[in-house]
């Protein structure tokens, strides 16, 4: 059997990072976490939310699972973080999305998500309405593309049996 790869998709705030946590804290699925040469933010922790390299250390494109720029700095995570066998996360933009089902379909069983949150509670969560204008630009790809959408704007509670749910669905 293939790798599974649970690529989670959304505006930011919308729960992706949630989602790839409970999954692991719940279920021990792993989340696969990026690297990017993009500058650690005050109270960012390397290899928690991201690994933070310099642009001297961009690895081969070919030993990239997903790749995608951003803002100036670059976002990609390896084929060697995917776990050989079972189920793993990733949190990924539309754009590495599309990457990794055009070049590695063959190589994962891919299962898309997509996140959905209305503004308005994405602005109550405290996201900036700066990010959520940027996300607009960020987004192509039509709902149809994706294998399953949670919609998050529910308790934390109910957003987590909707995620069990899905995932029992797998
Ligand atoms: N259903 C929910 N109810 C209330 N708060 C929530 C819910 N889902 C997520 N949150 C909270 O909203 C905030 C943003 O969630 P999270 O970090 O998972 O978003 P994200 O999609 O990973 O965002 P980003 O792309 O900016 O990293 C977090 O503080 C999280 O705890």
């Amino acid at each position: 059997m293939k790798p599974i790869i649970i690529a989670i998709v959304g505006d930011s705030g919308s729960g992706k990072t949630y989602m790839a946590e409970f999954l692991r804290n719940q279920l021990n699925v792993p989340t696969i976490v990026s690297y990017t040469t993009r500058p650690k933010r005050p109270g960012e922790t390397d290899g928690v939310g991201h690994y933070f390299i310099n642009a001297s250390q961009l690895p081969d494109k070919q030993d990239m699972l997903a790749y995608t720029s951003f803002g100036g700095y670059e976002y990609f995570a390896l084929h060697e973080q995917v776990p050989c066998k079972g189920i793993c996360c990733y949190v990924i933009d539309e754009s590495g999305l599309e990457m990794l089902y055009y070049n590695h379909c063959e190589r994962y069983d891919i299962v898309s998500v997509l996140i959905i949150c209305p503004q308005d509670v994405l602005i109550l969560r405290g996201i900036d309405s700066n990010r959520l204008k940027r996300d607009k630009g960020r987004k192509h790809l039509g709902e149809k593309f994706f294998d399953c959408i949670i919609r998050n704007d529910v308790s934390k509670e109910e957003f987590e049996y909707k995620i069990l749910c899905e995932f029992n669905r797998l």
